[in-house]
């Protein structure tokens, strides 16, 4: 396995030339467009991993499927769905539009951010705070690293930047999608984005969604086999945003991408897998990132249809 994920990068390593890093967030254009490296956790828990595996970047809409599972856990589907909806995007992943002319006002999933920022507020707690520590405990556990940790830069670069989402969440109050705060909420959202975590970690979690909701190596179930499904659901409708049919023909995994290059994606009942190339392609996704998916899924015969 070793030797086949060398060969993918090696192979592949050339599309992260036609990709940029994102610069919205001016953090991120300090990414390093050459990077691409690749992380695999069977059910068992061993790991395999080529390139630059071991590069640190930010969970950004990674983070958006850890909410997830968390207001699944915290409340019933009837519920959350009332509020946001799981109708996949032909928009941006930071689309206005859609928020006003569809389904009433809910944001169309959890996978963009409309949909994640009123994820995160439906998730237990008092404060946005106990929101954000809630999914960030979570976090380290399904990613079997205790620490992960907010990179200040990224947040507070964020932060200062974020009004498109500060836009759609007063959008989301005017409507009582969401009854937070709107600063409060954003900074728990910001946060999130800013986990900082490897390809190692984002491939424990998705052999955790492989292992049905029971951690890799230890066994422990930490969602309901009925959650994990309807997570991996949603991330193979709506993880790659607006790319996700073109992914769903050419990879066909459950996946979800995030802009600083991360992608995690996940073969039922074989492996996690986790990438990073911070080289984006129009849409957001890493180009590196999918080809090399694209690659390993061809040549282990994984795409689920
Ligand atoms: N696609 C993404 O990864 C977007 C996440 C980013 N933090 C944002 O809110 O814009």
């Amino acid at each position: 396995m070793k030797d086949l994920l060398g060969a993918v990068i090696e192979k592949n390593r050339y599309w992260t030339q036609y990709g940029n890093v994102a610069t919205y967030i001016p953090e991120l254009s300090k990414g390093n467009p050459d990077v691409l490296g690749i992380s695999v956790c069977d059910m068992m828990g061993n790991e395999y991993f080529a390139g630059d595996y071991d590069i640190k970047f930010t969970m950004q809409s990674i983070s958006k499927i850890v909410s997830f599972m968390c207001a699944l856990i915290d409340n019933t589907s009837e519920k959350l769905f009332r509020k946001i909806s799981v109708s996949p995007t032909a928009e941006g992943f930071n689309s206005i539009v859609n928020l006003e002319t569809k389904n009433a006002h809910k944001p169309l999933n959890p996978m963009i951010n409309s949909g994640a920022i009123a994820t995160v507020s439906m998730v237990k707690g008092i404060t946005s705070e106990d929101k954000f520590n809630r999914i960030y405990n979570f976090m380290k556990e399904i990613t079997n690293n205790p620490d992960i940790k907010v990179n200040d830069d990224v947040y507070h670069s964020e932060k200062s930047t974020g009004d498109r989402n500060r836009a759609l969440t007063y959008y989301m109050k005017s409507t009582r999608i969401i009854d937070d705060d709107v600063e409060e909420i954003l900074d728990a959202y910001f946060k999130l984005c800013s986990i900082e975590v490897t390809c190692k970690d984002i491939a424990y979690m998705g052999a955790m969604l492989t292992n049905d909701g029971m951690l890799p190596c230890s066994g422990k179930r930490v969602l309901t086999k009925e959650i994990a499904k309807t997570v991996k659901a949603v991330m193979a409708t709506c993880g790659m945003y607006d790319a996700s049919g073109e992914f769903a023909i050419n990879v066909g995994l459950p996946a979800k991408s995030g802009v600083s290059g991360g992608i995690v994606a996940v073969s039922p009942k074989k492996m996690g897998i986790g990438v990073i190339g911070p080289a984006l392609d129009q849409r957001g996704n890493s180009i590196g990132g999918v080809k090399v998916l694209e690659d390993l899924s061809n040549r282990l015969d994984l795409n689920i249809f």
